[in-house]
């Protein structure tokens, strides 16, 4: 770990809705180091799906800056920011979004064929341990082989910064710990900067660092001396 690759500093979001304000972020810092696992813990509404949809450039700040190594993206257009989500960010979101009709391997693929320099989408299935399923629809495959594929499409593109919102978060422990495993290679094998939403405390200590929110900010940061394997996690 050595340069951050990503900061927000200071950043605010404010959603409106007539008279009604909601203070989702206020005034939040954030550095992500280069090659990092982060885990964002936090009670529901603290805010941490909205500061990682911000920095994955799904979302805006209201107030603050987010840079991502030597670009600020907080006045990016839609389109500049709409590429730099496509060139840089991987998002694995707790439902897996995969298109029925489709089989693993064409889920995957329909990523690869948009991108830069992507790696085969069965490399990218084989990378998450699901070689000998790529010809198989999502209905034929388990919650966590449904994630798994998910995970293999965020990969596929050799993005730098993978950014999990409770990639877990509908799996049992057996399942889940498969999901968090495949991360932790990626992250191992690549380098890829991996921030993680969860509700699932014992997730924090496959981290290299644990952000706590509440009430829209990080109000501890833990540094682990010591990670833990996924198939160590206590569910
Ligand atoms: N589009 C929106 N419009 C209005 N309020 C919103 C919107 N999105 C989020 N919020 C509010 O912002 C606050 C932070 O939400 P956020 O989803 O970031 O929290 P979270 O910590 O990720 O919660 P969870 O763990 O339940 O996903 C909450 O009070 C939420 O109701």
């Amino acid at each position: 770990m050595s340069q951050p690759i990503f900061s927000a500093h200071d950043v605010s979001k404010v959603y409106r809705s007539g008279e009604v304000e909601v203070w989702a972020l206020r005034g939040v810092d954030l550095d992500l180091f280069e090659g990092e696992m982060a885990v964002l813990l936090g009670p529901s509404g603290s805010g941490k799906s909205t500061l990682l949809n911000i920095m994955g450039g799904l979302d805006r700040a209201s107030a603050g800056t987010v840079r991502f190594a030597d670009q600020e993206l907080t006045d990016y257009p839609d389109s500049r920011l709409t590429r730099f989500r496509r060139d840089h960010v991987g998002f694995v979101f707790q439902f897996y979004n995969l298109i029925p009709s489709l089989t693993a391997w064409e889920n995957v693929a329909l990523v690869t064929e948009i991108s830069r320099d992507p790696m085969p989408p069965e490399e990218a299935l084989s990378l998450v341990g699901l070689d000998k399923r790529m010809d198989h629809f999502p209905s034929q495959l388990s919650g966590g082989e449904q994630q798994r594929v998910a995970i293999a499409r965020a990969i596929a593109k050799r993005p730098q910064v993978l950014l999990c919102d409770e990639p877990t978060g509908a799996l049992d422990s057996k399942t889940g710990i498969l999901v968090l495993e495949a991360l932790d290679r990626i992250n191992r094998e690549f380098g890829t900067t991996t921030a993680v939403i969860t509700h699932n405390a014992g997730i924090r200590e496959i981290a290299h660092r644990v952000f706590t929110f509440q009430d829209g900010g990080i109000t501890q940061m833990h540094v682990n001396e010591r990670r833990i394997r996924p198939q160590d996690v206590v569910w």
